[in-house]
């Protein structure tokens, strides 16, 4: 199985203040993985370090092979991440904004399957409108569909589905699903939803206190859905109260 995201003892600090103390982390191709954690916990910080937005104050980001802080093209180059829906620029049109990014990735024109995506997050009527009049949830839609412009092997989502009706979420974990399955993609996808997370993902890795505390794989999650009795949500709560014995009294 190929490997698209290796993470070696990963540090991040802002000033003295240190958040990721050495995650250690592969995904391979095929993989949909949440990252799930309290608030605080490091998810948003780890994704900014594995996207280069932040620098690593230690360890490697590897994506398909390639060192970030080596060959940060070709690592970025298999690489999507959906960016801040408020980090959009308001006066471009939601097209243009497409555009602009197809040519950074070498594309001459917005793929096919963009705009196909654009219509089933129904993200499509708006696109002639400039950002700046759209609303969260229509911002974050565009944001994901630059994230996935040219289907990146690599796809790393912060809490993609906030603000999103149900609708265009289902559609939206839908895809995803169908990425990972289908063509291979590996998503990693930060979030607070862990129902969305349950039903949809293959691999759940839970950050404590800047370090990954629990790693469920496949079949640990298809014994979790099997069991009316058990779910993600509780198992979480159980790892958490173990690494927390103290704040429990
Ligand atoms: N730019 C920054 N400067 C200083 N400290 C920061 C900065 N960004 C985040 N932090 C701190 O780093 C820690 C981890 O924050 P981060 O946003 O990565 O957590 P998170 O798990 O994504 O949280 P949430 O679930 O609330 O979104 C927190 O203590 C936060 O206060």
């Amino acid at each position: 199985m190929t490997v698209l995201l290796e993470l070696e003892g990963l540090q991040h600090r802002y000033d003295e203040h240190a958040v990721l103390h050495g995650i250690d982390l592969r995904l391979q191709a095929g993989e949909f993985a949440a990252l799930i954690g309290p608030n605080g916990s490091g998810k948003t910080t780890l994704l900014h370090c594995l996207a280069g937005l932040q620098r690593a104050s230690a360890g490697r980001v590897l994506i398909g092979g390639h060192d970030l802080a080596r060959e940060p093209l070709q690592a970025r180059r298999l690489l999507g991440f959906a960016v801040d829906p408020a980090r959009l620029p308001p006066l471009l049109t939601g097209r243009e904004c497409l555009r602009l990014f197809a040519g950074t990735r070498e594309l001459s024109e917005i793929p096919a399957p963009t705009l196909a995506l654009a219509e089933t997050l129904a993200l499509a009527p708006m696109l002639d409108r400039r950002i700046g009049q759209y609303s969260l949830g229509t911002r974050q839609k565009l944001a994901i569909a630059l994230g996935l412009l040219g289907e990146p092997p690599l796809l790393v989502l912060d809490e993609p589905l906030n603000g999103l009706d149900p609708l265009s979420a289902y559609a939206l974990k839908r895809h995803l699903q169908q990425l990972a399955h289908e063509r291979g993609t590996a998503v990693l996808l930060a979030t607070h939803s862990l129902d969305v997370a349950e039903r949809f993902i293959s691999r759940a890795l839970l950050l404590m206190d800047g370090r990954l505390r629990r790693d469920w794989p496949a079949d640990e999650l298809d014994a979790i859905r099997a069991d009316p009795q058990r779910s993600l949500e509780q198992s979480m709560v159980e790892a958490l109260a173990a690494e927390r014995p103290a704040d429990a009294n």
